[in-house]
């Protein structure tokens, strides 16, 4: 998987912007991810050429759209650690928090992190929705990411509150989004965020395009943001 990591970051533009030692962590994580999810559900793709293109280089293409260096992250719903552990891994100064309410995948997560020797890396079990009211963590990460856990505008409602103002929310979407986009537009602006021209991407070696939808923090999450689940989807904010 290492000669390939390393030509899909050369396709990116980002093999000298990356540490030395990333191409081999990226490789290492895959091995493990593909490891144990012969006895975990950590993920559907079960090819490692796909696990790379699909899951590693997706992923690393964030940093073609935006600057991580020494933010601090959370990463909403990371499932089995994407985006947030190869952002990890690609930009080492990066402060993450990969968040999800289920702790299995969590705590293989943290042994991943161990056996990659990553410090400045958290993980934690709990829904978005609840975590964003607990003080300390609302209105004050700098980017907060998304792939694959929420239609847009259920999605800005569990992360927009993490956002301070001034930083950035960070959804992966499928490029074909523009009608998920004007759904969700006037929610966004209501949680305090203001949105960007899209970016989209090609993933190395596929033909495969996703779009990084970009919202500025401009204000802070008015009182009353998140709502509890049942009520985000019940009644999507508008
Ligand atoms: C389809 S997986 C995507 C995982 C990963 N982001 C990826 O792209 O491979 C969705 C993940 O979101 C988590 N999730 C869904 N709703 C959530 C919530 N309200 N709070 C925290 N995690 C949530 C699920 O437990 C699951 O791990």
């Amino acid at each position: 998987m290492k000669e390939q990591i390393q030509a899909g970051l050369s396709a990116l533009g980002l093999l000298d912007r990356v540490p030395a030692q990333a191409p081999d962590q990226l490789a290492e994580y895959g091995r493990l991810l593909l490891e144990k999810n012969q006895v975990m559900n950590l993920t559907a793709i079960t090819d490692p050429d796909q696990v790379v293109k699909l899951h590693m280089l997706d992923c690393a293409a964030l940093l073609t759209c935006a600057d991580f260096a020494d933010k601090r992250l959370v990463d909403v719903g990371t499932g089995a650690g994407f985006p947030g552990m190869v952002l990890k891994i690609l930009v080492p100064s990066l402060d993450v928090v990969l968040l999800d309410s289920l702790n299995k995948r969590l705590d293989w997560l943290g042994e991943v992190a161990q056996t990659l020797g990553l410090s400045g890396i958290q993980t934690l079990h709990a829904r978005a929705e609840e975590q964003a009211l607990h003080p300390g963590w609302r209105d004050s990460f700098d980017l907060v990411t998304s792939r694959a856990v929420a239609s847009l505008e259920l999605l800005s409602e569990l992360c927009l509150p993490y956002v301070k103002v001034g930083g950035q929310f960070l959804a992966m979407k499928a490029v074909d989004c523009e009608e998920e986009l004007s759904r969700a537009a006037a929610g966004i602006a209501k949680l305090g965020g203001t949105l960007r021209p899209s970016q989209d991407y090609t993933i190395p070696g596929t033909e495969v395009t996703h779009r990084l939808v970009r919202v500025d923090k401009t204000s802070p999450t008015p009182k009353g943001y998140p709502r509890r689940w049942a009520k985000i989807q019940k009644s999507p904010i508008r």
